[in-house]
């Protein structure tokens, strides 16, 4: 044996690269901290000073990257044994936008900054008092494309949002796919479309995602025909076409991405006990802080984590008054497993009760993986950060929790109708989602790809829109516009299919943990998916705490199998879930003799302003018009 006296240095390779990654480690979260306070402290208060501070230090940050980088790739990780070394490596081995010189780094922040403040800070005048110009996206527009009934100021406000919006910033979009392709490039990617997807770590994700939608597809299309009947009797035929796309302004949401707004006169069954509880939260008092502590209680309730102190304290809550800031709801890991917060910009209704319930279920997903290295501290993929929250949510949002929290009379009782209108709901925010979801990426992966070139984005934008939701737009489209640009996740970069496969496995687990909570039973028939409730269920808690701790340390299919004993994304929970009301509306649609899916649009998409009024002027035009 060695003589004890002499200590002998044996230089094991991995152990000297396991104690280079933790360096590294803390470094890197030192940095992200820093980075993350001044990112918190722009979005929480737009000025010209938070935002240059902003873009100071993420470029301080990203010139350490690139030094940082140049020495981690000198190490031999691809022949390292343990595969936690190795995978850690991986990360750190992928530079991302910081690979780009200084000025194009630098551009690339300035340009999203930008399309970002002028997103947030879009005023649009008021329909009926064009004195009245001050109405922002949260809360006023928001609340008219869910209140108004009236179609002209319906149009008048889709279309002037877009105006103020993704008009305004077409050339710099322009500017960042360039820069992001760049940089894409430089990370031996194709381009940024194959960037963004290797966090799904499956060459194959576009075939998974094109095959989870084939499966979903009947039930859109069936639930797609009743709502274009509803509103063509609320509306008329000059409005709707029972036969055509639905128009995007009439869906109670600005993107027509969500529609529950017009759940109350599309209702299947009316005149029963209304499971809209939003005048029940106002008629109790709900404040935003009280929303937020009915959703930690039901969290600490499955024994997962309470919110930390410095979470109420360092949260914003309310939209506060006297500055401009970005509304938009978000939640912030700090990155130094102590800071954790929530931006939002909360209202008191139900559907904010749902984003609440979201918006915490990325804190809890960052309390549950707060000991992870930094490099770990993400979702097992994107789209498990997404469904957290909602998972939560489809067991608060059952009738039978809203009586345990006295939001709805417990005298009330399931009937057949009334789960019809419950999930009826549930599909208008579910189901109505998942084409949406699909083609945001599907355009920006074509763009990235340089199959949709800048002349044609928002003719190609509404192509697939019109393929893939069956909707089309309030009035002719051109060139000159640039409706992508009116969404928020497109000029933020904020990667969206992230939501579709969100909405999908949500339901997986949802069935996996109402299974492990006894409450769901594919044999009991008395025990169907959609009426499961998980709450105080500390065995599910157990189980879902059990992957969310994982973070991103493991694939996402070793994730998907702690929960769920699976290894794919499947659609069979969503389905199995919604069954009732899909088999109700295709009885229904066959009742009315409804024509299941939609012939081409009759609105029009052309380069530019001029030729669409050339168009028009047309003698056939006009005779088709009238
Ligand atoms: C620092 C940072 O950015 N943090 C990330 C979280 C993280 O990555 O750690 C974050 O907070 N992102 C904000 C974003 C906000 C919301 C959103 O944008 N939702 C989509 C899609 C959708 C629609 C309906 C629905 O029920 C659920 C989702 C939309 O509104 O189009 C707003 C409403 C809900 C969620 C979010 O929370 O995902
Ligand atoms: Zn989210």
């Amino acid at each position: 044996g060695l003589d004890p006296e002499q200590e002998v240095r044996v230089v094991d390779p991995e152990q000297q690269a396991r104690h280079y990654l933790q360096l590294l480690d803390r470094e890197y979260g030192r940095r992200a901290n820093a980075e993350t306070l001044a990112e918190w402290a722009y979005a929480a208060n737009i000025t010209d000073q938070t935002l240059q501070r902003k873009l100071n230090i993420s470029a301080e940050h990203a010139k350490f990257q690139k030094q940082q980088w140049l020495e981690t790739i000198k190490y031999p990780w691809q022949t390292y044994r343990d595969p936690d070394i190795r995978r850690q490596f991986q990360k750190y081995s992928v530079l991302g936008t910081a690979a780009l010189s200084e000025e194009k780094f630098d551009k690339l922040e300035k340009l999203v900054s930008e399309m970002e403040s002028i997103y947030s800070t879009a005023k649009v005048c008021d329909y009926n008092d064009a004195t009245q110009c001050d109405l922002s996206l949260e809360p006023e527009l928001t609340e008219r494309l869910a209140e108004s009934r009236d179609p002209k100021e319906l149009s008048h406000v889709w279309v002037e949002w877009r105006h103020a919006s993704g008009e305004k910033v077409r050339s710099q979009f322009e500017h960042y796919v360039a820069l992001s392709n760049e940089a894409a490039v430089l990370n031996n990617f194709t381009d940024a479309s194959a960037y963004w997807l290797k966090d799904y770590e499956a060459d194959d994700f576009q075939d998974q995602v094109k095959a989870l939608w084939d499966q979903v597809k009947p039930l859109y299309q069936q639930l797609h025909a009743y709502v274009r009947r509803r509103l063509h009797d609320k509306y008329g035929d000059d409005v709707v076409n029972r036969r055509g796309p639905i128009p995007a302004h009439l869906l109670g949401n600005m993107w027509a991405q969500t529609w529950n707004n017009i759940f109350d006169f599309t209702i299947p069954f009316p005149g029963k006990q209304s499971i809209d509880v939003t005048e029940e939260m106002v008629k109790q008092g709900y404040t935003p802080l009280r929303m937020f502590k009915l959703s930690e209680e039901f969290f600490v309730s499955l024994n997962l984590s309470a919110m930390p102190e410095l979470f109420w304290k360092n949260s914003i809550l309310e939209k506060p008054a006297g500055r401009e800031l970005i509304c938009h709801a978000s939640a912030w890991d700090f990155y130094d497993s102590k800071d954790f917060r929530i931006k939002m910009c909360t209202t008191v209704t139900m559907k904010q009760l749902f984003v609440v319930h979201h918006e915490m279920g990325h804190i809890q997903y960052y309390l549950q993986y707060k000991h992870q290295p930094t490099v770990y501290k993400g979702g097992a993929n994107p789209g498990f950060h997404e469904a957290v929250g909602d998972v939560m949510a489809l067991s608060v949002s059952t009738p039978k929790h809203l009586r345990k929290v006295g939001l709805l009379d417990s005298s009330s009782t399931d009937d057949p109708e009334a789960t019809i209108n419950y999930l009826y709901l549930q599909g208008l925010q579910k189901v109505a989602f998942l084409p949406f979801a699909y083609v945001v990426d599907l355009w920006r992966w074509a763009v990235f790809q340089g199959e949709i070139t800048s002349d044609a984005y928002n003719c190609n934008w509404w192509k697939l829109r019109g393929q893939y939701q069956g909707i089309e737009p309030p009035v002719d489209r051109t060139e000159e516009d640039f409706d992508p640009g009116a969404k928020y996740h497109v000029i933020a970069s904020v990667p969206y299919i992230r939501y579709f496969v969100s909405f999908i496995i949500q339901f997986q687990f949802h069935r996996a943990l109402c299974i492990e909570a006894g409450e769901y039973d594919p044999k009991d028939e008395t025990k169907p998916l959609h009426e499961c409730d998980i709450y105080q269920s500390t065995k599910a808690g157990n189980l879902l705490s059990k992957m969310l701790q994982m973070g991103s340390s493991k694939p996402w299919p070793d994730a998907m199998e702690v929960v769920t004993g699976q290894r794919l994304m499947d659609a069979s929970g969503l389905l199995e879930y919604f069954r009732p009301l899909h088999k109700w509306l295709e009885a229904e649609n066959a009742k009315t003799g409804e024509y299941i899916g939609w012939d081409p649009t009759d609105k029009h998409c052309v380069q530019t302003r001029v030729e669409l009024e050339k168009l028009k002027a047309q003698p056939g035009e006009a005779e088709m018009a009238e």
